[in-house]
């Protein structure tokens, strides 16, 4: 009998940027974005099942769990290596749904990642990489691990050193769909592209910051107060809104400030992922 087992983490992601640079023919957009890695996220624990069955003993609400993308990850593994062997996995859920910050997509990798060393399947991170992409645009970054420059729908992805400093995350009570936040006629899709020394100059936006704050006027607010501490910005479709700070000391001070109901974190920016830092040693 295998008794093999494994628990990772599955971090959570920041979008320090995003630009919208076009539309595809089949609907989805083309964008720019900075995706940076922080040490905060869920954690996922694997055991090996020689009969093949996969499952999960972690209900999420109002996903199924033949939805849930640790699920549809380990089956897509199981398919692309035709391995007889399944796993048992139990998922720690830290992180917000709908919250922009990537925690299914970073579940899906973990999943890839985790499962392709329980099984020995052996595949690479390209090969992983292809797999996740079915499952979500952001678990390409996620199986890389590394902080990237990312182009096309977020597959195009190009390793980037950046400055590691705390972030200070906060959880408005509200899930935002992506889709919902794509299909919106206000979204600015022409933004013209630009270069990451550009970046690092000027700086950027996050194109869905207008339409998530049209059509969540507390979300809005939420931003306007952060604003008053730092420089507040919004990840990925939202709902999180952060700011960065030099260090813990000054992130957790502006954390305290806030009111008690509304939710956060304190986490220090990664530009390799806790999960490949665990994987490397
Ligand atoms: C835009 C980002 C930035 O990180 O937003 P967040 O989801 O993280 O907030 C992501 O790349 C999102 O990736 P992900 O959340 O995996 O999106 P998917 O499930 O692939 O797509 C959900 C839906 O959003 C739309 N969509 C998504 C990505 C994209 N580049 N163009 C799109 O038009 C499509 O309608 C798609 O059916
Ligand atoms: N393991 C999972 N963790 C989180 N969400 C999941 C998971 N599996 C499926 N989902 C679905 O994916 C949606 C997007 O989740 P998530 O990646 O957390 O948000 P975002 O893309 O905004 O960061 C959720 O609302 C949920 O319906």
């Amino acid at each position: 009998m295998n008794t093999a087992t494994l628990s990772l983490p599955a971090p959570a992601k920041l979008n320090l940027f995003l630009h919208i640079t076009g539309r595809r023919a089949d609907g989805y957009h083309n964008l720019q974005t900075l995706f940076q890695f922080v040490d905060y996220g869920d954690t996922l624990h694997f055991s090996c099942r020689d009969d093949g069955q996969i499952n999960l003993h972690t209900e999420l609400p109002g996903v199924a769990p033949e939805d849930n993308l640790i699920v549809k990850a380990a089956k897509r593994l199981q398919n692309a290596t035709g391995t007889s062997l399944g796993a048992d996995i139990t998922l720690e859920k830290r992180l917000p749904m709908g919250g922009g910050i990537g925690g299914g997509s970073s579940d899906a990798a973990t999943t890839l990642v985790g499962l392709n060393r329980l099984w020995e399947s052996n595949l690479n991170d390209d090969q992983l990489a292809a797999i996740g992409i079915a499952l979500g645009a952001d678990v390409p970054v996620f199986v890389h691990g590394k902080a990237a420059w990312a182009e096309g729908v977020g597959e195009k992805l190009t390793p980037v050193e950046l400055e590691e400093p705390w972030y200070l995350v906060v959880i408005p009570p509200y899930s935002v769909s992506t889709a919902e936040i794509f299909s919106d006629q206000r979204l600015t899709r022409d933004t013209s592209p630009i270069t990451l020394a550009a970046f690092r100059e000027v700086g950027g936006r996050n194109d869905c910051l207008p339409v998530v704050a049209a059509r969540y006027p507390e979300i809005r607010n939420t931003l306007i107060l952060l604003n008053n501490y730092c420089e507040a910005k919004m990840t990925g479709t939202g709902s999180c809104l952060f700011g960065a700070f030099p260090n813990e000391r000054e992130a957790d001070k502006v954390r305290a400030r806030l009111p008690a109901t509304l939710r956060s974190f304190v986490a220090k920016g990664c530009n390799v992922s806790p999960l490949h830092q665990l994987i490397n040693k």
